[in-house]
């Protein structure tokens, strides 16, 4: 278990964070979700013992970030959001590299340099230079080089930016091996989607404040009520009024009601005895990406 107690963290006169308080539980994989500039990093650099100078405290099962950070670093896989590796040298000297740092020997350096290879998919270009390697490839062997301890917790911090989609793929199914092995995960992300797919439990970051957590079902089912939606050329806002709130939504509208199924029905007939021929109507359900709008007035795409 990580509890996360009343953090806050300043830099100079910019408060990046404020009284973060949530919980993740062992085995998990928790999602840090929040725009650019919300203090993302600035919490995951504080949960992996890089950034000491906050105020609370952090525990990681018996132990106090405060007070025991060498016996908790020793857990802990910290990946980066910037890319930390050195050009020059092959994959696998930069293993070695990194499996020297966390005081791996050379026999068991060896053997988890092998293993680590086949996991992050790039055994055939252990050999080559990092500086021959696609973005993507370099985001893996960055994950690569924080797994060499086996930690039991991987902090991921968004490490899918700028990366092609079967990178993001790869990357994707390490992080399942990763959990199916019993890992806790803290990934950070300001895609929704991903999160949707990968995460057991979110936090919802915005303006350094925490703005909701929980378990990802929960919070869908705290939310995310269906509504419906419609859109065509001859649909206009003012028809929908007497079905319930309408609110724009691309280039059609979401029309907000106690019973979905029932306005459906209504607006069906409506659309008969006027002869309107909608493109779309159907009920919406709402994602992670329309709770963040709903609690912050944020869109994070446009963030
Ligand atoms: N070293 C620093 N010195 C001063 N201000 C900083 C520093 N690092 C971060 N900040 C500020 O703290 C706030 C939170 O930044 P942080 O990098 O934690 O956000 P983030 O959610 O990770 O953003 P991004 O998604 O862009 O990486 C921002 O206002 C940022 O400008």
């Amino acid at each position: 278990m990580i509890n996360v107690e009343n953090v806050s963290k300043q830099y100079g006169s910019i408060q990046a964070l404020e009284n973060i308080d949530f919980q993740i539980e062992e085995g998990t994989c928790f999602g840090l979700v929040g725009p650019n500039g919300a203090g993302k990093s600035t919490l995951m650099k504080i949960l992996s013992g890089i950034l000491l100078d906050f105020e609370g405290d952090i525990q990681v099962n018996e132990w106090k970030v405060s007070k025991d950070r060498s016996k908790i670093k020793q857990q802990l896989g910290y990946i980066p959001q910037e890319i930390c590796l050195e050009e020059t040298l092959t994959a696998y000297d930069n293993l070695m590299l990194f499996g020297t740092l966390y005081g791996l020997k050379k026999k068991e350096l060896h053997k988890r340099i092998d293993e680590v290879l086949e996991q992050i998919g790039l055994v055939h270009r252990a050999k080559n230079k990092v500086v021959t390697f696609s973005g993507g490839m370099k985001r893996r062997l960055n994950i690569g080089c924080a797994l060499l301890h086996n930690p039991s917790i991987i902090i991921m911090d968004e490490p899918t930016v700028g990366i092609d989609p079967q990178s993001r793929n790869s990357i994707f199914s390490i992080i399942h091996q990763l959990k199916e092995a019993g890992s806790t995960i803290i990934y950070s992300s300001h895609y929704m989607e991903e999160v949707e797919q990968l995460c057991d439990s979110i936090g919802l970051i915005d303006k350094g404040e925490l703005v909701e957590f929980g378990r990802m079902e929960a919070l869908l089912d705290k939310y995310a009520k269906p509504s419906l939606f419609i859109s065509g050329q001859d649909v206009e806002p003012e028809m929908l009024q007497n079905f319930g709130k309408v609110e724009k939504k691309g280039n059609g509208y979401l029309l907000n009601s106690d019973e979905p199924l029932l306005t459906l029905r209504d607006l069906v007939t409506y659309c008969d005895e006027h002869n309107l021929e909608p493109h779309r109507l159907e009920l919406y359900h709402p994602r992670l990406e329309d709770i963040f709008f709903h609690l912050t007035g944020t869109q994070l795409r446009n963030a």
